[in-house]
Parts: structure tokens; sequence; C-alpha cells
């Protein structure tokens, strides 16, 4: 009996024992940019999906000859990492000294990290575990403060007082990136406007009026355009203007435009250049007469009070809402006015368009994701966080003079918080500095995955690697991020292929997520099943298919590890346990048959391969490993004539070793068992060659042996309604079909069927009876 669970451990041991999957750089190089998870939480199926399509291609190439760099990393700088740790170790940056937090971050997270590589090892992934990088290393530390050093000398990193956009939980700033919309029960409130009714669902935001829009289009406003009506409560004067982008029908179809109630008033604030009026800073409120300085909601509260009072309140009706929210904790985002570092792109649109279309995106409609991103980019990208486990900004200010003074190179890694380092403003020569406080944000680093990657074995000849796997979920970050980065440091595309992978959803349809805690963890289903089972499940989509578990999956994976065990021993008791005969001339139909069969699955599962259409490939496999070579070659060969007996099992050795070669990325725990059965000696299965098509291996007698499986079929039916067992004896039977074949290849109908007595009538259809 196979015991999947041990016999699994023992090749993880194996593998790790023997480093089989280390990379030594040659001539024909593969290399991948492996997605740094983040440290955040537990490994889960999510992950045990969509890291296999990886794997499942670096094992192909490595078979075919290469090379292959598949690297390992964690995310672990950045807020994610920093709830996690908070959460387990019961921290907040409120109770411990920033140097502390930051200790305990690193350390929290190198031991999250362990467990975590230990995860993902187990589903049988060929990544180079013993060698990962992280994000938040002196070493990625160092490169990441390099680079952004190069963009601020160009000018493409720049640090500006200007609109930004603040998650008020995260206590953050942060980007366009991170901003989802989602749809909130709010109150939109009727004011009186001085004599114009406008509805508003930021009604606190009232004293920050600096203007009223409506649609130049509409005729209800067309008189006032142009006029000055005054703010209630507030009393000052604001122009009313008019823009295409109102939307009528919205409310009375009149809005008022505050700094800033959401991102359309900043927009149109920009376009029009008006005043400002802020009264939201930090998350809190204040107009120095109503709001002094409260939060959001009760401000809300005491303006609609006040309105009411005075008579202002025209009626509050309940509505649903669409807002931009930060994806992490699903906050309504908010935009104040500070001074964040950006890094410049909306200038690039262009080119980065034009690098998306040279890059090559499996599947192809993937990249409309990225086209639709990039043109509807509306800010630079905010790369500062106001958080504190992160990637300093290697930067200090002079408090005298203003100027900006920028870390010598060869210092990185440096953190300005904490070092209390010997700093003179290169302007004006004053000692009296000041650390940038702020950390970059954690798709900063990650956006430079194929320097970090490359840089740590020493081959930045290698840019741009060969392909990027990831999530769909992040094209619109990390694919775009490191696209744009690639661009400005190198003016370079940085992989030829960009793979996306789609999402295990949970049971109600949401993403399954770690920091979200709606997951399911692999273990457990690695015990029941086995990884190769899991890995299976991960073949069954195609590219970017999202998909739940599917338990009748893990099911088909785990019978096709137990058909591949049985069809070897099968294979044994035939042949004696001895491998012996040749191939070089091949007498028998049945076994031009298979190897026609055989070749031909050969050339479908290489194109499909080389094409990332795994799913294809393993069908295309599956459908010739267990028809044509199991239910009929092995049935055949079981009772063949003695004269074909060496050749049978050479031929069924031979296609033997290589299904499980070509099954082998998709399944290496049994395939590398099998395949130390009948090779010993063979380090790995993992680095034996991918069989090759080779015509020489197609014969007619293909069609002719088709013909006689569909007679056999035939009578397999019969036998099946007749409710006898397959290998119960027959005394006579007719079978009408082609006579010509049949005669000829009677004896292999007979010896399968176990019918002692053929007779034959001519017929254009099969039919068959028994002679009784
Ligand atoms: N549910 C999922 N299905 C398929 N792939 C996933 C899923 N979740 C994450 N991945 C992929 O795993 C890689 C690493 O993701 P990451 O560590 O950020 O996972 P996560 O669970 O989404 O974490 P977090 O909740 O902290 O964002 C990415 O390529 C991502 O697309």
């Amino acid at each position: 009996m196979l015991d999947i669970v041990s016999m699994e451990n023992k090749w993880r041991d194996y593998w790790k024992k023997n480093n089989v999957f280390k990379f030594t750089k040659g001539d024909k190089n593969f290399s991948i940019d492996t997605p740094p998870p983040t440290v955040s939480g537990k490994m889960h199926l999510g992950h045990a999906y969509s890291y296999p399509h990886q794997d499942f291609i670096a094992r192909y190439k490595r078979m075919k000859g290469y090379n292959v760099f598949y690297p390992w990393g964690f995310d672990d700088n950045g807020l994610p990492t920093e709830r996690y740790v908070e959460k387990t170790r019961n921290v907040t940056i409120e109770n411990t000294p920033l140097g502390d937090y930051i200790e305990i971050c690193k350390e929290e997270s190198k031991k999250a990290e362990l467990e975590l590589a230990d995860a993902w090892y187990s589903i049988g992934l060929s990544a180079s575990f013993n060698d990962y990088i992280d994000t938040s290393s002196d070493f990625s530390m160092k490169m990441s403060q390099k680079l952004f050093l190069d963009l601020a000398r160009s000018g493409r990193a720049y640090r500006a007082e200007a609109p930004y956009i603040r998650c008020p939980t995260c206590k953050t700033a942060i980007s366009q990136i991170e901003m989802k919309d989602a749809i909130i029960d709010t109150d939109l409130v009727y004011i009186n406007f001085d004599g114009i009714e406008i509805a508003t669902t930021r009604p606190e935001m009232l004293g920050a009026c600096v203007a009223v829009f409506v649609n130049p289009g509409d005729e209800r406003y067309k008189n006032i355009i142009g006029k000055k009506i005054k703010v209630p409560l507030y009393g000052n004067e604001v122009p009313v203007m008019s823009d295409e982008s109102i939307d009528m029908n919205f409310g009375t179809g009149a809005e008022m435009l505050c700094t800033f109630g959401d991102q359309n008033d900043l927009e149109l604030w920009r376009k029009y250049n008006l005043d400002s009026r802020i009264i939201l800073k930090n998350d809190k409120l204040n107009d120095s007469r109503y709001l002094d300085n409260i939060g959001i909601k009760e401000a809300r509260k005491r303006i609609i009070e006040e309105l009411k009072k005075n008579n202002y309140i025209i009626k509050i009706e309940k509505i649903k809402h669409s807002v931009n929210t930060h994806e992490r904790c699903g906050t309504p985002i908010e935009i104040g006015i500070s001074k964040q570092w950006y890094i410049k792109d909306l200038d690039i649109k262009k080119e980065l368009l034009e690098f998306g279309d040279k890059i090559e995106w499996i599947p192809e409609y993937m990249k409309t994701r990225y086209d639709n991103w990039v043109n509807g980019l509306r800010w630079d990208w905010c790369i500062s966080r106001q958080r504190y486990f992160g990637i300093p900004f290697p930067v200090w200010y002079c408090n005298k003079c203003g100027t900006i003074i920028y870390a010598d190179e060869k210092d990185l890694p440096v953190d300005p918080r904490l070092v209390n380092k010997n700093i003179k403003c290169p302007a004006c020569g004053s000692d009296d500095v000041q650390p940038e406080r702020d950390v970059m944000d954690t798709w900063a680093t990650s956006s430079i995955s194929p320097t970090l990657y490359l840089t740590h074995i020493n081959s930045m000849d290698m840019y741009p690697m060969d392909v990027r796997f990831q999530g769909h979920d992040i094209i619109t970050s990390w694919a775009f991020t490191t696209i744009l980065r690639s661009y400005l440091h190198y003016n370079k595309i940085p992989w030829k292929k960009i793979a996306i992978s789609g999402n295990v959803y949970d049971p109600f349809g949401q993403k399954m997520s770690k920091s979200k805690g709606n997951i399911v963890e692999p273990k457990d289903i690695i015990e029941k099943y086995g990884a190769d089972a899991l890995r299976f499940w991960g073949s069954t989509t195609m590219p970017g298919e999202n998909i739940k578990l599917r338990e009748q999956d893990l099911v088909r994976g785990k019978k096709t590890v137990i058909k591949l065990y049985n069809s070897l021993n099968l294979l044994k008791i035939i042949s004696g346990g001895k491998i012996q005969g040749d191939i070089n001339i091949i007498k028998s139909p049945v076994n031009k048959w298979i190897m026609s069969k055989y070749e031909k699955t050969v050339r479908e599962v290489t194109e499909y391969m080389d094409a990332y259409e795994v799913m294809k490939a393993r069908s295309a496999l599956d459908k010739f490993f267990w028809s044509n070579y199991c239910d009929n070659y092995l049935e055949i060969i079981k009772n063949d004539n003695e004269e074909y007996r060496n050749e049978n099992i050479a031929v069924s050795y031979l296609i033997m070793e290589n299904v499980l070669k070509m099954y082998s990325p998709i399944m290496p725990f049994i395939t590398e068992e099998l395949y130390h059965e009948i090779h010993p000696d063979s380090i790995s299965i993992a680095l034996e060659k991918y069989p090759e098509y080779d015509d020489k291996y197609l014969f007619n007698e293909e069609n002719d042996i088709d013909y006689i499986i569909s007679v056999i079929n035939s009578i397999r039916a019969l036998k099946s309604s007749l409710k006898i067992s397959m290998a119960a004896p027959i005394d006579s039977l007719n079978i009408t079909g082609d006579s010509e074949k049949i005669g000829r290849y009677g004896y292999i109908i007979k010896n399968l069927m176990h019918i002692n007595n053929i007779k034959i009538t001519s017929g254009e259809n099969i039919n068959i009876n028994v002679i009784q």
C-alpha cells in the first residue's frame, strides 16, 4: 500500500538535504520573479493554488535543459507586517520606543518567515528556500535606498506639499494603488445655500467650501453661473461655477466644492485653481467656529445640528453611495494637504503603455487591466508613509535653510531616525538638521524585486528576467510599479513575460487573504489527499481563472497518484521485475500504435507547456495515460503473444518513465518515488531530460488499432450490459465490421476480451452479438 504522507515527507527531506534545486548559472538560464508573500499571517489555499503555477514552469524548464533561477523572498516591511506583529506581540508604537518597535518587528517577522517557508516548501515548490531574500534586510534596504537616491537625483522622486490620500484608520498617506471602490450607506443632506438647494454627503466639510458647481447644460442653474452665493453658517461668499463633470441627476445637480471632500473636489480645485480652506488635518476637523479638533463623525453630527437649528436643512435622504476606501482596512479615504514624497509618473503614461505592449501577457486579456490603470492614473505615486517598520528615506532636512540633505551612497543602508550622525547641511553648513521620519511604501521596495533577486546572486546581466508570476489582484500595484521602476531605472522591461494566476475565493465569494483572515490552511488537505493532489487541483484551471476549492479535483489528483503507482506495479508483474528488450525495431502493431499515440502526446503536452497552458497539457497527458496506456495498452500486453514479450516490456517501461517525467512538474512527489524505482541511481526526476517528440515512432498501424479498440469497447459495453466481468470468457462472438482489420488483429480482441471464437461479418458499423 502506498503511504502518501510518508512518501511525500521522504522526498521533501531528500530534496532539501541534497540541494537538488540549487541554481548554477550557465549559458541557458531561465529566471523567475517570484512573488514575495507579505509576512502578515499564515499561508493559505490561495497560495497553494497559485504558487504551483510557477513551479510547474520552473520544473518544466529545468527538464528542458535550462538553469532555472527560481528565487524565494518575503515582503516583510510595511503596514501588513506591522499589523501582524502588533497583534502577535501585543505592542503598539505608542507604548514602544521606535528602535525597540523595529527590532520586535524584525524578530517576529524572522520567526514567522521560518514557519512560512516550511509551509510553502510543503507543497513541493522547487524554489531557493535556503537562500531567500526579505525586503526589510540590510541588503534590500541598501538597494531600495540607492535606487531612491537615483530617482531623487534625476528629479523623478520629489517631495511636495500637495493634496494627498490619507487613511484615517491606518493614519498614513496611501497611494491610488491602495484604493478600492466600495458602496456605503450614508445620508444625503439637502441644504439651502442662499436660495439654491445643494445636496451633500459631507456636510461637516461646509466650512471648507470654496465654490458651488453645476453642469453648464443644467437649465435650472443657467442664470446663476458666475454669481456669488453665501455659504450657510459660515457666511463667506463663493462663486457658482460650471463643469461638464457635474452629474445633473445626483441630488439637486448643484454641488459644493470643499477642500477636500473627495477626489472630484480635488480635480476641480486643480483645474480651476481655486482657493483653499483647510479644516481637516490628520483626521480632525477644526474650523475655529463650530468644530474644535473633533473627529469626522462627531463633526458631521454637530454641523447637521447647527444647520437644523438655523433652518438650513431641507431634507435628509438615506442613500447608497460609492466611495474610495483603503483596500487594506475598508475605511473611506480622506484627502489632505501635507508634505509627501512622490515618484513622478503622470507624464510618462505613453511610455508605460508601450512597455506593457513589449511584455507578453499570459493570458493576453489581463493586459487590459494594466492599460486601463495607466490610462486612469490621476496622481503621481505617493511613496511616503507615516508608519514605522519600513525602508527609511535616506534623507535629512536642514532646519535653517530647508535644504534636503541626501545620505552618501557609501553610508547605505542608513536609518536617519535612529542613527545620530554628524550631518551638516551642504548648503549653509548648519548642523541643525532633522531626519525624515516617514518610511517608504512597501511597493517602493517590492517593485524592484527583479533587481533585488538578481543583485543577490550578482547577476544583473540576466535582466530582464524571463517571467513574473502573480495574481491578477495586484496587476495595478505590483506589476504596474515594477514596470514603472524598470522603465525609470534601466529603460528596459523587467521581464519578457508576465503570467497571471486567478484567485481562490472563500465560500462567500471573497478573495482568500491572510489579512482578511478568511483562510484555509493547506496542511489538512495535504494530510488527507497529499501535496500532489493539491497541486493537481492547481492544474485544473486556465491561466487567470478564479476558483473555489473543489474537492472532486483533489479526489482526481489522488486517484492519479494511485493509478501511477498501480501501473508501475503492474509493469513489474508483467516484466517479472526485469527491464529488457529494446525499441530499435518495433514489430508489434500494438506497440506501433501506442508509440504513435505517445509521440503525439509528447508533442501536444510540450506545446501546451511552452504556452504555459498547464491545464491543457495535463488533460492531454491524462487522456493518454488513463485511456490509451492503462485501459488498453497495459491490458492488451498483459495477455499478448509471447513473441512480443521483450518488445512489450521495453516499450511499456519507456512510456511509463516518460509519462512520469511529463507528470512530474505537476506531481513531483509520486513521480520522484516511481522514477527512483525504475532508475535508483537518478539524483532526481526533476533533473532528468524532458521527453522529446520523435516522428520516427509514428506508424500507420495507429488507425488500425484505434479501430480494434473501438471493437473492444463495444465488447466491453456488451459484457457490462450482460452484467459479466471483463475477465469472464465468452465462447463465440459474432463481430460485424471491417472484416479485413478484424481478421488481421482478431488475436488482440480474443486475448484481451477472453473470447474463444470470433465469427466475422462484413458491415459498415460495428455490431457485436454472442453466438449461443
Ligand atoms: N486567494 C488567493 N488566490 C490566489 N493567489 C493568491 C491569493 N492570495 C494571495 N495570492 C497570491 O500570493 C502572492 C502573495 O500574496 P500575499 O502574501 O500578499 O497574500 P495575501 O493573502 O493576499 O496577503 P495579504 O492579505 O497580507 O494581502 C501574490 O502573487 C498573490 O496574488
